[in-house]
């Protein structure tokens, strides 16, 4: 094939399957299919595109359900007739019949100068989501045109831009190549926490806007749910799901599930602000291999716009999986447990494509995207070449537990091996919306935590003999910091989200009692048994909290700290 470039898709044969150009070697071509080969014979016809695999970027995405190299499934299903997928079929990703409002920005006449990322317009893209239509990336110029406010198709050309006399029609699409990363103004230190909702997560191992997170874990830890929390809970205003080469029936469930959700933050369907991208284990491995350089193209489009977007992928373990057998058929050499030796590389390719950021063009817009990705080490073994490169490249690692996940402490996020390097970035948002202690009373439930850990390792040892009044006491409180905080219920209504005033507050309250305790043992008027006893019930009460608690009653944490306060006073006084 001569002339043909490194990653150009082609077509082959006469159904047209679609695939990619892996290898090139003199006039020789590899060619790496997205669809199932059967059928493929010496001296088909491969006819090349002439460009490298792209996505179709404009208003329409949202709500869409694509495959693996953005194809729209129902359409598919439609065209196909069937559930089973037609090899060769095609389908543009954007729907060509469904017009949008236009309305074009104010701000712009014909004969202005603009550039890369100008703002020209939006439509009313969903409930949730204004999308801005934007001059595409390595285009500038005079605008010789712009469409006035009205109904338009994404192929109506909807401005004229001149530069040098070639004119330019620009639609309300464009296409971008998914392995070439969008360019930006600058990146900017991702100091704001994208707040999940979940505790562990938000409170002791934060993430930032544009932060990249690990979630390894063994099998059935809990790698699905969490991810589901967080692309349900997250304050982030797209969020993008790529369901990688998972069993098809837990993609189904996916599907299922994700319509029904509703956005907890205007009560809207979360599909209003959502893309799945579908993959399952049983399409091919080369469209798995590409599903996450598409999502992270869609991601960083909505981000161009001035949104916050939240990429999850489940689990970048099968991608890696997709890239191993690829590598493996191209003949490759193979390096740790058969991986290719860039899979290193690869992953890294890909966390590089987070961050906050000031998109290009005005009006001036500041995105963000965040990367989170599941790992599923084989037998939960955290040294792995996925699972330590994965390592590597993120800030954040939620490392999932199996002991915790048997004994149902849900979500099973180990607090003494996962950490997060934005702990300190976000400590000021923290510091200024929630409290000035934020800070040092997450670093006081941690050394709880960690120092439970240590006595436990003494009592291993020695047994309980020599445990001082002091060590009972952390013993009894991290494990109400365990029930009451770290244990938080994915299918309970209230216990599933946390708000940040919430989880501040639910700390707080365990860390007074903690301080009142400790007075009060560190005096000797009392002992551990003796207080344990006397403060049984307002305990539970406080560790039940987080279920029976309503989100807009959060005083009822401090009547339960009063009422600690006043039993325990005895002790004070004599
Ligand atoms: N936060 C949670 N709250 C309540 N239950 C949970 C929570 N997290 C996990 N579980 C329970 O653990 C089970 C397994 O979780 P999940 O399917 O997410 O595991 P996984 O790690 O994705 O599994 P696999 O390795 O099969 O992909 C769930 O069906 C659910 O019962």
């Amino acid at each position: 094939m001569k002339g043909v470039k490194m990653y150009e898709v082609v077509e082959v044969g006469s159904d047209g399957i679609i695939g990619e150009v892996t290898r090139i070697v003199g006039d020789d071509a590899y060619i790496q299919v997205y669809e199932s080969t059967s059928g493929i014979k010496p001296g088909d016809i491969v006819v090349s595109s002439g460009s490298p695999l792209s996505v179709e970027l404009g208003p329409g995405l949202l709500t869409q359900i694509y495959d693996g190299i953005q194809r729209p499934l129902e359409v598919i299903k439609e065209k196909s007739g069937s559930i089973f997928i037609r090899r060769g079929i095609k389908s543009p990703a954007l729907p060509r019949n469904k017009k949008w409002h236009f309305m074009p920005n104010k701000e712009l006449k014909t004969g202005d100068e603009v550039s890369s990322g100008t703002v020209l317009g939006s439509v009313k893209e969903t409930e949730l989501i204004e999308h801005r239509i934007l001059v595409p990336p390595n285009i500038s110029g005079k605008l010789t045109f712009l469409a006035k406010e009205d109904d338009y198709s994404v192929e109506d050309v909807i401005a004229k831009v001149t530069k040098e006399n070639e004119e330019r029609e620009l639609k309300l699409y464009h296409n971008w190549p998914v392995r070439i990363p969008r360019p930006f103004k600058e990146k900017l230190e991702p100091t704001e926490p994208l707040i999940t909702g979940l505790r562990i997560i938000d409170t002791f191992f934060p993430i930032a806007k544009g932060g990249t997170a690990a979630i390894p874990g063994g099998f059935g830890t809990g790698k699905t749910v969490t991810l589901h929390g967080i692309a349900q809970w997250s304050e982030a205003k797209v969020v993008i799901y790529i369901g990688c080469g998972e069993r098809g029936n837990e993609m189904t469930e996916v599907l299922e599930k994700f319509p029904h959700y509703k956005d907890p933050w205007t009560g809207r369907p979360l599909m209003e602000r959502t893309i799945l991208i579908a993959n399952t284990s049983n399409m091919p491995v080369a469209a798995r291999e590409a599903s996450i350089y598409v999502g992270v193209t869609l991601a960083e489009y909505y981000r161009d716009q001035g949104y916050d977007v939240l990429l999850v992928a489940d689990s970048t373990s099968r991608w890696a999986e997709a890239l191993r057998e690829i590598g493996g058929r191209l003949e490759e050499m193979p390096a740790e447990e058969g991986y290719p030796s860039y899979l290193a590389s690869r992953l890294a390719e890909f966390y590089e494509r987070a961050g906050r950021v000031i998109a290009l063009g005005d009006p001036k817009r500041i995105g963000s995207v965040t990367l989170g990705g599941a790992v599923s080490p084989p037998g939960g073994d955290f040294t792995e070449p996925v699972t330590s490169h994965t390592r590597r490249f993120v800030r954040v690692f939620w490392a999932l537990d199996t002991t915790l996940a048997y004994s149902r402490h849900y979500p099973a996020i180990n607090w003494l091996t996962s950490y997060s390097a934005y702990a300190e970035t976000v400590a000021e948002w923290w510091k200024k919306n929630v409290s000035p202690s934020w800070a040092e009373d997450r670093q006081k439930a941690l050394n709880i935590l960690y120092r439970e850990n240590e006595i436990k390792e003494i009592v291993r040892l020695v047994g309980t003999e020599g445990l001082s009044e002091s060590d009972k006491l952390i013993l009894f409180i991290a494990n109400v910091l365990k029930d009451g905080f770290l244990k938080q219920n994915a299918f309970d209504p209230i216990d599933a989200f946390s708000e940040p005033k919430r989880q501040y507050k639910m700390l707080k309250s365990i860390l007074e009692v903690y301080e009142k305790l400790n007075a009060i043992i560190s005096s000797g008027k009392a002992n551990m048994s003796e207080l344990e006893e006397l403060i049984k019930d307002d305990i539970s009460s406080l560790v039940r909290g987080r279920y029976s608690i309503p989100h807009n009653k959060l005083e009822m944490f401090d009547n339960i700290i009063r009422g600690i306060f006043e039993k325990v006073k005895k002790y004070e006084n004599s």
